[in-house]
């Protein structure tokens, strides 16, 4: 078997001592799209955070491309190569399409944010290689065509595939996808699949929560269910559809909403 690029080993987190995320352990493999789904509070969220450094584990591991990385803070890890799309993520308004996605390389690369702020000489120095590399990644989520508009004149669809640009813009090897269809219209969400699909074709790893269990059964190689910030279930989508466990603690008894 291939080793994971991701391994979370029995990795627990509470707040004001009740567990968001209690004793989760997940691989995922290079290439792999896992779906993360689980009711209101499940620790989808958390477990996120976990893994991208926003939230330090109180107990277990998390190895990245084969080394421990859940003592390191979220901006080493970023460079690392994990990136999160957050859930509700904003644009930033007043900026066009590409200055958008730049801004989200800054807070990767050595200079950071502030001196992207301040322009300093160092870092005009990295701002070609920065914009050349957002550019690619607008151009990865078919947005090439609106780098000099105005991010925010974008329908919300798009202003989704902008989110997923900025992450895509530190070139990241795994990426964190927190509920993006959350919000949109079929035919956005129909475009969004899409653009995963494509992205997992060019062998991009990731991992997506989702409420809508048809949306992430549907693009997901394998599905993780939490509860009450424990795995209840693992398994490829046709399995967690047909699990007892998931039916009951995710969908109460409605099974039909099951079925896509
Ligand atoms: N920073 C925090 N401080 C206190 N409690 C928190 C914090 N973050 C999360 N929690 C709690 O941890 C639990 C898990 O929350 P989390 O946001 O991870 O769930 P989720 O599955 O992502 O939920 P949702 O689907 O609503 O986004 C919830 O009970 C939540 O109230």
């Amino acid at each position: 078997m291939t080793e994971p690029l991701l391994r979370v080993a029995g990795v627990s987190r509470a707040f004001g001592g009740v567990y968001a995320v209690r004793d989760v352990s997940l691989d995922v493999a290079p290439g792999e799209l896992r779906g993360v789904i689980g009711p209101n509070g499940a620790g989808k969220s958390t477990l996120f955070n976990l893994i991208g450094g926003q939230l330090a584990a109180q107990s277990g591991t998390i190895a990245y491309a084969g080394g421990r990385v859940d003592r390191l803070p979220a901006h080493r890890r970023a460079r690392l190569g994990i990136a999160i799309v957050f859930q509700g993520a904003r644009i930033f308004r007043g900026m066009t399409a590409l200055e958008n996605v730049m801004v989200g390389a800054h807070a990767t690369t050595r200079g950071g944010f502030a001196s992207a702020v301040l322009r300093l000489p160092a870092h005009r120095r990295a701002e070609r290689e920065i914009r050349h590399q957002a550019r690619e990644a607008l151009d990865r989520v078919g947005l090439a065509d609106w780098a000099d508009r105005s991010a925010e004149a974008l329908p919300l669809g798009q202003q989704r595939a902008l989110q997923v640009a900025r992450a895509l813009c530190g070139r990241p090897r795994l990426l964190l996808l927190d509920e993006p269809a959350a919000g949109l219209r079929a035919a956005e969400r129909d475009a969004l699949a899409q653009l995963i699909e494509e992205l997992k074709a060019g062998g991009l790893t990731m991992i997506k929560i989702e409420h809508d269990v048809a949306f992430v059964t549907r693009l997901a190689d394998r599905v993780t269910v939490l509860d009450l910030g424990r795995v209840i279930a693992e398994g490829t989508p046709a399995e967690i559809r047909a699990h007892p466990a998931v039916i009951a603690a995710y969908l109460g008894s409605s099974a039909e909403e099951v079925t896509p």
